[in-house]
């Protein structure tokens, strides 16, 4: 299969011909935006983005041939992960490629701030010399806060204590192990706050972390620190900014990023304050970081779109296991008991219980995805796959069950589909028989045993002779071919179910004799792909 990836922003070149290597056609064109790009957009398989083009709902829906886009970088801000998600889009980043690059750039800045760089050089290219005035502090034996002890922080830790600093962090979701491991101390944020005499933010941009420095919680720093922020503009309330150096909480604060960027002109005011020094987002600016992250990138992508690997995916949980050997058989069980759950289910039906028992419960979470786009494929006119079928489950309102048992004694995996009470079946179970041979083996209890293809007729009848024989002339009747069937019953004499596999897809014109037999009840007819 060919694929066509579009370059949006500026990546450097490495990408392109990684994806030229690959055999991929690749096209970079980085002034596009509003109806051009929307123009441009539509036939390409993926996109390749740093923080420049913002990948909105409008932007997706236009691509309607995307399948990934791209972050040649960490942050993703500007990345509509949800409506990707919704459309089935997977979007990935290069997790690590700029991190040592940022974690320099970070150090640098608390060197800078420290020392008075910047501010000392204009000073000296103006032609001036005030020695006194530009007089700094060591960092040796002061405290850094780190608020984020993910690769970044980490980095700028291990940069920071060579200088003699003490490193101190905040990050609720860092083990105590790693923290050990580096030589940090783990505070409270509060306590932090508190003997910070640099105070350094590597964490993304939430609900949290936004405005989690301003004048509200001034009093809780250490009188005259400063502050950094090479992570995302914010996270340091950027209006309360001058009031805090104003107001003798701040001695300086060194920014790299900022909330709207290019900074709006109120923002460009607030910035010219002599103790805030600023750079235009360079953290990852070097030549070693950009050709990581393009190169990554280009892999990452030209992986997924050959479904190699999904390394660095970021809403694609269940994707990045179909390249797991182990699990492609129970994902096409389940994506066919799928299939057969919604043709048997009641209409309206919104309730499904799924249980897996054996060696398939470690796979319960993306089985579900593939039962749910096997319910969904029927329903939904967009196309549905695992990266978008929870997503539409939601939204049409199905309530869905999981739960997984230990292994059965007849099979080494089940999976089971519970129906609604409305339907005529309510309980189907099926399991896969070597690589590629999927079986129903029990509805509602009775044993049966049946291939998941095809066109199957599913009726129960009481257990009487003659009842087969009259099915199959209804349908000889019509030449009509019975391709396998099965028999499941309790005792002798009392119910059983019939499956008939037949040979081709019937109208329910065809159907009707077979109904309307007498002692057959709740036929059914279910149809799915052959293998
Ligand atoms: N300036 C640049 O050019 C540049 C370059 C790369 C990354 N970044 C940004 O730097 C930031 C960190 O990147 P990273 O690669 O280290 O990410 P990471 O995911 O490795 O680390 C983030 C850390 O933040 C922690 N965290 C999350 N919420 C928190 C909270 N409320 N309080 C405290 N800690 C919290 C996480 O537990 C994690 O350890 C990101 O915002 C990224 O976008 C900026
Ligand atoms: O220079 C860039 O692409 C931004 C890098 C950085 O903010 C990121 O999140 O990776």
């Amino acid at each position: 299969m060919s694929f066509k990836v579009l370059v949006l922003d500026n990546v450097d070149e490495l990408c392109e011909k990684v994806f030229e290597e690959r055999g991929i056609e690749v096209v970079r064109n980085h002034n596009l935006s509003g109806q051009e790009l929307f123009d441009e957009i539509r036939s390409y398989d993926g996109i390749v983005v740093r923080s420049s083009t913002d990948v909105t709902p409008e932007v997706l829906k236009a691509a309607e041939n995307l399948k990934v886009v791209g972050r040649a970088g960490v942050g993703v801000d500007n990345i509509d992960i949800e409506a990707a998600t919704a459309r089935g889009v997977l979007v990935m980043n290069t997790p690590d490629g700029n991190t040592i690059s940022t974690a320099e750039h970070t150090c640098g800045m608390i060197l800078a701030l420290a020392r008075n760089i910047p501010q000392s050089v204009n000073k000296v290219k103006s032609g001036g010399w005030d020695r006194k005035k530009y007089m700094g502090t060591e960092v040796h034996n002061k405290t850094l806060g780190i608020v984020g002890l993910g690769k970044i922080g980490s980095e700028v830790a291990k940069r920071m204590k060579e200088f003699g600093m003490t490193i101190k962090a905040y990050d609720p979701f860092a083990s105590v192990e790693k923290a050990e491991s580096l030589g940090v101390e783990l505070l409270e944020l509060d306590e932090l706050l508190g003997v910070a005499d640099f105070l350094t933010v590597h964490t993304p941009l939430t609900e949290k972390t936004k405005n989690m420095i301003s004048m509200e919680n001034a009093d809780q720093l250490k009188k005259g620190m400063y502050l950094v922020n090479c992570a995302r503009g914010g996270i340091y309330r950027e209006e309360d900014l001058n009031a805090l150096i104003q107001e003798g909480y701040v001695e300086g604060i060194a920014l790299d990023v900022y909330s709207s960027e290019p900074p709006t002109e109120e923002l460009y005011e607030l910035l010219k304050h002599p103790q805030i020094i600023t750079t235009p987002h360079l953290g990852a600016s070097t030549e070693e970081a950009q050709e990581k992250v393009a190169e990554q990138i280009a892999h990452q992508m030209a992986d997924a779109l050959e479904q190699k690997s999904f390394k660095g995916s970021l809403n694609g949980k269940s994707i990045s296991l179909i390249t797991n050997k182990e699990v492609q058989p129970y994902l096409k069980l389940a994506e066919k008991l799928g299939s057969v759950a919604i043709q048997l289910a009641s209409e309206h039906a919104n309730e499904f219980s799924f249980e897996y028992s054996g060696s398939c419960t470690k796979f319960a979470d993306v089985l579900t995805d593939s039962i749910l786009k096997g319910i969904l494929s029927h329903h939904v006119s967009e196309s549905v796959n695992l990266i978008n079928a929870r997503h539409y489950a939601k939204e049409r309102g199905l309530n869905i069950r999981e739960t997984t048992a230990s292994q059965t004694k007849t099979f080494n995996d089940l999976i089971t589909i519970k129906l609604d009470e409305g339907a005529d079946y309510k309980k189907i179970s099926a399991t896969v028989f070597g690589e590629d041979d999927y079986r129903i083996v029990e509805i509602d209890g009775f044993g049966i045993e049946l291939r998941l293809e095809g066109d199957i007729i599913m009726y129960q009848n009481v257990d009487k002779p003659g009842m087969l024989a009259s099915v199959s002339s209804a349908l000889a009747n019509q030449d009509i071919n019975i391709a396998n069937l099965s028999l499941g019953r309790t005792n002798k004499g009392e119910n059983a179910i019939t499956a008939v596999s037949v040979d081709k897809n019937m109208t329910d014109e065809e159907l009707k004799p077979i109904l309307n037999l007498d002692g057959v009840r709740a036929l059914q007819y279910v149809s799915l792909p052959v293998n």
